[in-house]
């Protein structure tokens, strides 16, 4: 959460002249139009998760398509399947302090993982932001290509590269990604 996967992810499908979507957006329009906190509140973090996994699979036969994911989807395996059907998944490995503020900046009432009625919102954000990352982290590395502090722009704090950078980071690393695949593909692996 926070990382820019649906400010990137729109940018991208501008880039590529691909179409765009947010998967929370399409559940949300598919339950009445309710917000993904109202979702939460009123039926809950597994019905959430049930609408998530529809809807990539709906969206999993489709061609041309940039799909920003919540930053849950990666929990489920089924997704999984889905995501990578014909899709090359991306993980937006921002450090935490830097989703935690940004999360702050824009308030925590549209993250209901994130959202406390009281307290300071950076403090809470991070802890919660760093629990999440324990539990997810095995499956965020499972992504075909990342961008973080250890790619190509490493010597600049990921943090500060603006949405369009990350744009960019992210083509290249898909690009090696599908050099890597291409040469397996040659060598019979
Ligand atoms: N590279 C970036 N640098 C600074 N702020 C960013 C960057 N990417 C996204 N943001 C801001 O962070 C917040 C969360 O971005 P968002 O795209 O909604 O993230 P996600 O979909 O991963 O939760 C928004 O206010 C957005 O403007
Ligand atoms: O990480 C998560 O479990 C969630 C991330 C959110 O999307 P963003 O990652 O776009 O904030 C949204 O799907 C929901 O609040 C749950
Ligand atoms: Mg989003």
């Amino acid at each position: 959460m926070g990382s820019g996967k649906t400010t990137v992810g729109k940018i991208l499908s501008h880039v590529l002249g691909y179409s765009f979507c947010d998967s929370d957006t399409l559940i949300e329009q598919e339950v009445n139009g309710m917000s993904v906190a109202e979702i939460f509140k009123l039926h809950g973090e597994s019905f959430f998760r049930k609408k998530e996994t529809e809807v990539l699979q709906r969206l999993s036969s489709k061609k041309q398509l940039v799909v920003s994911t919540g930053g849950g989807a990666v929990v489920r395996d089924v997704n999984w399947d889905y995501m990578q059907k014909k899709g090359i998944v991306v993980w937006l490995d921002v450090p935490l302090e830097a989703l935690a503020q940004r999360i702050a900046a824009v308030g925590t009432h549209s993250r209901p993982l994130l959202h406390y009625e009281d307290g300071d919102p950076y403090t809470k954000a991070l802890k919660r932001l760093s629990y999440l990352l324990e539990q997810r982290g095995k499956n965020y590395a499972k992504a075909n290509a990342r961008v973080s502090l250890e790619g190509k722009l490493g010597y600049r704090d990921v943090s500060d590269l603006t949405p369009t950078e990350i744009a960019i980071e992210a083509l290249e690393q898909i690009e090696v990604y599908l050099k890597e695949e291409d040469g397996m593909a040659i060598a019979g692996l």
